[in-house]
């Protein structure tokens, strides 16, 4: 059965976001991930996992700068520097709040860039990350991101990602399989699935196309729920939607796996 993460950058967001910790664990989670942990100290956020009896399994590294158009810095040649300093932050956070993922976040290509130096320039710096976080157990997660949420994103089909995760050719480099990004750029997930298994570490769900809770929309997640457990998935399943409405009101989907 799986095992079911809130995500607490789009879920709960009816309170503060230190105040999610406590809603989500209310509401009979028992794992949590967000995107950034950044701007609160390390031991505020090890305080409000401890407290809710939560473990944490997933962040990203730092965005960049968003209000420029950024979305990760680790694949834009140049900026090397600001890749591995994030990466080494993203290190001291996972090892203080005792996260077993990491996701790198590689950024955006803008068109008439040259591609296959951004691609180059992700690999070289995962490859940094991964040798880095390799002694501490950490795994290291690479997420493609449909274009109509991110618009020249270094990858956004699940091959474009497990091409990347074969070249960088570390142990602990994965795809984060998120299953509202595949469906709308790749599809056949069932298929898909199969085609990853080995590959990838972390899974998050939305419903397609309104990325509200996996009970609507066309992907059957009850199917895919299935189909997890007969591969043997033991990683986590983020919960990455925006609610219809009141987070609490949405979650009869959730009741028979608490
Ligand atoms: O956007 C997503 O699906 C993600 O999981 C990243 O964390 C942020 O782009
Ligand atoms: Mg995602």
């Amino acid at each position: 059965m799986p095992k079911f993460a809130a995500n607490l950058s789009m879920m709960f967001t009816e309170v503060p976001f230190l105040a999610r910790f406590e809603a989500a664990a209310k509401a009979g989670f028992k794992y949590v991930e967000y995107l950034f942990p950044y701007d609160y100290p390390k031991d505020v956020l090890k305080t409000k996992l401890q407290d809710n009896d939560l473990q944490q399994v997933l962040f990203n590294t730092a965005a960049g700068d968003v209000q420029a158009g950024e979305w990760g810095v680790s694949a834009i040649p140049g900026r090397e520097a600001d890749s591995h300093r994030d990466i080494d932050l993203a290190l001291e956070y996972a090892l203080a709040l005792n996260c077993p993922n990491v996701h790198i976040m590689s950024g955006v290509v803008p068109p008439g860039e040259n591609y296959a130096k951004y691609k180059q320039t992700f690999i070289d710096n995962v490859r940094y990350a991964a040798d880095k976080f390799q002694p501490h157990g950490i795994k290291i997660l690479l997420e493609a991101l449909s274009p109509q949420v991110k618009p020249n994103y270094l990858t956004a089909s699940q091959f474009q990602t497990l091409e990347l995760v074969d070249l960088i050719d570390r142990d602990n480099v994965f795809v984060q399989l998120d299953y509202f990004h595949a469906q709308n750029v790749d599809g056949n997930l069932t298929r898909l699935t199969d085609t990853l298994n080995g590959k990838f570490a972390h899974v998050q769900i939305a419903s397609v196309p309104e990325r509200h809770e996996p009970d609507e929309g066309e992907i059957n997640y009850r199917h895919i729920f299935d189909k997890l457990d007969e591969i043997g998935y033991e990683g986590w399943v983020g919960c990455e939607y925006n609610p219809r409405g009141k987070t609490t009101d949405g979650l009869g989907w959730f009741k028979p796996y608490k």
